[in-house]
């Protein structure tokens, strides 16, 4: 972070743009923006069952996007174990819920993660939280399973990683082209799940079992 920044509305903003956030500055202004945004869609945000949806909006959004102040080392917390073990290692239909970057609606699906031990193996709930740090943001899909293949390649530095999302759009679903059944699909394969065939077949072949 760099060493100039202004404080508005309560948060630190660097010079170079870096926003250091503090939570309840940041629920106010947010609750602030969605009372507008309640007004624009021609809504009065002083009847009832409106009165606190702009604090309750604020709080679901930042609960979206918390993947933003998690650390994959905090997240994993020493649960990395030597163990003799040279067999694929496969946690399948992971869910997840994120947020499409271009128009802030929901994206979701499942993740299924295979990696090959080098002598360290991960707490299996630990791929799961992986999951969660980096979808709990505003995402695209295939960054989204990049940066879960980096962390777990860079936790455990394993033979390989392979990871497969599939997923549904909100923002093609329910607006835009409204394509109800679609599914996006997205790999990353890493060390021996990309060299090596029959790695990649063995896990795209459980994986789907
Ligand atoms: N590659 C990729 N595209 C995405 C993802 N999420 C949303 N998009 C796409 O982002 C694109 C944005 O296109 P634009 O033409 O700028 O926006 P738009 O007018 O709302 O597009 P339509 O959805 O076609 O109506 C759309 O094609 C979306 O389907 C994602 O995770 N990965």
């Amino acid at each position: 972070m760099s060493e100039k920044y202004q404080v508005v509305n309560g948060n630190k903003i660097h010079e170079n743009g870096d926003r250091e956030q503090n939570d309840d500055a940041s629920l106010k202004e947010m609750a602030d923006c969605y009372r507008l945004i309640l007004q624009n869609v021609g809504e009065n945000p002083k009847r009832e069952g409106l009165l606190k949806t702009p604090e309750r909006a604020a709080k679901a959004l930042l609960f979206f996007t918390k993947g933003y102040h998690q650390k994959i080392s905090d997240v994993i917390n020493g649960a990395i174990f030597t163990e003799n073990h040279d067999e694929m290692v496969i946690v399948k239909d992971i869910e997840f819920f994120s947020m499409c970057e271009h128009h802030l609606v929901p994206f979701f699906g499942k993740v299924s993660i295979g990696y090959l031990p080098n002598n360290k193996i991960l707490g299996l709930s630990k791929l799961a939280r992986i999951v969660e740090v980096f979808s709990r943001r505003l995402q695209v899909q295939e960054r989204m399973t990049k940066e879960i293949a980096e962390a777990v390649d860079e936790a455990l530095k394993p033979l390989g990683v392979g990871i497969i999302v599939s997923a549904s759009h909100m923002c093609m679903v329910s607006r835009g082209v409204q394509k109800i059944n679609s599914k996006t699909l997205t790999s990353v394969m890493v060390g021996e799940f990309r060299t090596n065939q029959k790695t990649r077949d063995e896990f795209f072949r459980l994986a789907r079992s």
